[in-house]
């Protein structure tokens, strides 16, 4: 029997796409599984190496994106991002359903691929609120923090693509965006613990 569905959230950075996630791993905790990425930035205060990101250098990924051994990878911000194959395997392995935490390029290379995800787009209610809360997040620096604007800016127009995404989510209200998050994967959530059952 062919797994769940994986679910690509993509968006602006500071858009939410963690904390929704997050939300979602500890209400369903066995039904979803992270494809951790491999990324060549700083890890931040509190990020684990092999949970949240196989931090990495550029040569090491380089070669590992040589040998075929990534599904997609971009350029964002200065620095490397990827999904390896092994990462959204040892999730289907489990049977559980496979998140995939990526930038609009790599949902544009997903599409080439047959990955067949649900994707979704977070997108924060307006630039200055996006602004604010990268800000208040107090993980970048101003160099950082206005690249990712700028990339922000650029995600939203590219994102009014008609098809590109299954579901758009405004993060204006958490739990709001949360509840719309559970509603488009209710079916796949239901399949998967159905499953478990038999
Ligand atoms: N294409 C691609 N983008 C990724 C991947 N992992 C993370 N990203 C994207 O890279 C961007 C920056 O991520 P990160 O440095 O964690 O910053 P944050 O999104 O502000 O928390 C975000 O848009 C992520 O969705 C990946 O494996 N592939
Ligand atoms: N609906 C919301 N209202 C207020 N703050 C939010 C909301 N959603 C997320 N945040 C905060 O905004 C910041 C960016 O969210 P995060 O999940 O890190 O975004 P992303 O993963 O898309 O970069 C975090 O500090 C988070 O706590």
């Amino acid at each position: 029997m062919q797994g769940p569905r994986p679910v690509v959230l993509s968006g602006p950075s500071g858009a939410g796409k963690s904390t929704l996630i997050k939300k979602l791993f500890k209400d369903y905790e066995n039904i979803f599984g992270f494809s951790v990425s491999h990324t060549t930035r700083q890890p931040r205060p509190g990020e684990v190496n092999g949970k949240d990101y196989h931090f990495v250098t550029r040569e090491e990924m380089k070669k590992e994106i040589d040998a075929g051994e990534f599904l997609e990878h971009a350029e964002f911000s200065g620095n490397m991002y990827g999904t390896s194959k092994a990462a959204v395997q040892a999730v289907q392995a489990q049977n559980q359903i496979c998140v995939l935490d990526v930038d609009i390029q790599g949902v544009k290379n997903i599409k080439r691929t047959d990955l067949n995800p649900i994707y979704i787009s977070v997108q924060p209610p307006s630039m200055d609120v996006l602004e604010k809360r990268l800000r208040d997040r107090q993980t970048e620096t101003e160099e950082s923090l206005l690249k990712r604007l700028s990339a922000a800016r650029v995600d939203l127009e590219l994102s009014k693509e008609p098809g590109l995404f299954d579901l758009v989510i405004v993060n204006d209200d958490l739990e709001k965006a949360y509840s719309e998050l559970k509603e488009v994967l209710l079916k796949e959530i239901q399949k998967t613990q159905e499953s478990r059952k038999s």
